[in-house]
């Protein structure tokens, strides 16, 4: 299936005791493609990731993997076929530094048996936290804990951690949530390598749009639970139906 797209969504639904919160979403992701999900607060576009990485099961619809079904799969077997995320809220450990995050995420990586009890004494780990402290740019971090980041280096750390999983499908829940103004353009453009330079299909929830014209392929509006456009920034920028009637509300 080597022309299959890496994501596929078929009339994806999910309800909560009867309440729509995600409707009929129908996409199709390629490979090395970036997508970002705009809309309104509570438009369903987080509930979307929960799906796609299987923390909330599909009611209605299908989940496609390079072509394969993965909608009754569990989160552990998406993250195994390549499907990584970060959340809107930070997920560190406060009390642990920079690289002891990465060499837990290589550990878990590389899974809990027995032989990864020995391979951990040996510090296997080490070549891969320096390549991805390297390549996040937190080197001069990597003994820091990770309470004591500022908001910008919490959210790089997330994605390092992301990155050590050598996930081909990332999903990003709102990864400058909190950061500052001056922390922004450092961010954007780790976002930019991770996507450009290493080739990996990326999804990203943001509000700010002006991040996201630099960065995406396509937009896809969310509203009400329903995928309500999808289409190359400049089109939809241009949809006065759109524009007038939701980006507004989701700047
Ligand atoms: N477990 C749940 N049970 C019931 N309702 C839920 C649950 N999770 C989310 N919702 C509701 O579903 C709707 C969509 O929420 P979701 O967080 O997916 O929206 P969002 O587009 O990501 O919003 P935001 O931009 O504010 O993060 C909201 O009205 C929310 O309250």
């Amino acid at each position: 299936m080597a022309d299959a797209p890496v994501l596929r969504l078929r009339g994806l639904g999910w309800a909560v005791r009867g309440v729509p919160i995600v409707e009929d979403v129908s996409l199709a992701v390629d490979e090395g493609e970036f997508l970002a999900f705009i809309g309104p607060n509570g438009a369903g576009k987080t509930s979307l990731f929960n799906l796609v990485s299987g923390l909330c099961p599909a009611t209605s619809g299908s989940i496609e993997l390079d072509g394969a079904d993965i909608t009754a799969a569990p989160v552990a077997a998406r993250a195994r076929r390549g499907i990584g995320r970060t959340f809107q809220t930070s997920s560190l450990w406060p009390g642990l530094t920079v690289a002891e995050h990465l060499r837990l995420a290589a550990q878990a990586a590389a899974g809990t048996g027995a032989r990864g009890l020995l391979r951990r004494r040996a510090e296997p780990y080490r070549e891969q936290v320096d390549a991805t402290l390297d390549r996040t740019r937190l080197g001069h971090r990597a003994e820091a804990l990770a309470g004591a980041l500022s908001h910008g280096e919490k959210r790089k750390l997330e994605l390092a951690v992301l990155l050590v999983g050598d996930p081909r499908l990332i999903l990003l829940d709102e990864p400058m949530a909190g950061v500052s103004a001056e922390e922004v353009p450092a961010l954007v453009e780790l976002i930019r390598a991770v996507h450009r330079d290493q080739g990996r299909t990326v999804l990203m929830v943001e509000h700010h749009m002006d991040v996201l014209l630099g960065l995406a392929d396509r937009l896809a509006v969310m509203h009400h639970g329903t995928l309500l456009a999808l289409d190359a920034p400049a089109r939809l920028m241009a949809d006065a139906t759109v524009q007038q009637a939701y980006l507004g509300e989701a700047l």
